[in-house]
């Protein structure tokens, strides 16, 4: 039978996770448009995540968010990167669930905090102790990224070809039995 690859995947997981990194790989191999939803929110307003934390705080970040993964979610045979907190709103995990594939990358809070620790686009990580954060956040949303995923994907020590090499085979077997 001939593999069928059409349509969405999304990509879930906490901050450092690669979702824009393998995202973006992932959209060219399978030769699909690929969008990220902190990019397109960055490219709407025209200033930074971090900007929109420090100027309307976190709630109206969130409103944004959402807005953006209902309407990026509802184009056709794309590849769609979320932001690590949006499975913390019931609506966005239901567009996921019913408009694609999920994949939740999974990783160490040890590996999150080294791949996080230099960026300082990322406002819920300037803390005095980034990684108790990401510990308490990986606590809280494990279980929701968990709840929207078709798919698990361990990503530690992983180079992005070789997690592309393991995502490949579950996605085939998932749109193809
Ligand atoms: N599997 C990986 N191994 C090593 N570094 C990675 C891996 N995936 C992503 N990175 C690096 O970690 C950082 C965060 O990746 P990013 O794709 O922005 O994560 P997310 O979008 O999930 O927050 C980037 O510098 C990226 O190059
Ligand atoms: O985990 C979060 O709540 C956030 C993750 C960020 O995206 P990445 O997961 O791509 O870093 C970005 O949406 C914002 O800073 C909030
Ligand atoms: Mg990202």
């Amino acid at each position: 039978m001939a593999l069928d690859m059409t349509g969405n995947f999304f990509l879930v997981g906490l901050m450092g996770a690669g979702k824009t990194t393998v995202g973006r790989a992932l959209a060219k191999r399978f030769d699909k448009q690929f969008y990220d939803s902190d990019h397109e929110i960055e490219s709407k307003t025209g200033v930074k995540i971090a900007t929109i934390f420090e100027i309307e705080g976190e709630s109206k970040f969130r409103e944004r968010e959402c807005e953006m993964i209902d309407e990026l979610s509802q184009l056709q045979n794309i590849v769609l990167a979320t932001g690590g907190g949006a499975v913390m709103n019931p609506d966005n995990r239901r567009c996921l669930k019913e408009r694609g594939l999920v994949i939740y990358l999974r990783a160490s809070v040890d590996d999150l905090y080294l791949r996080t620790k230099l960026d300082k686009n990322r406002p819920l990580l300037q803390t005095a102790n980034p990684k108790a954060r990401l510990q308490e956040l990986f606590e809280i949303r494990d279980p929701l990224y968990r709840e929207v995923a078709d798919v698990v994907i361990d990503t530690s020590r992983q180079t992005v070809a070789t997690l592309l090499t393991q995502i490949e085979p579950k996605l085939e077997a998932l749109l193809n039995d």
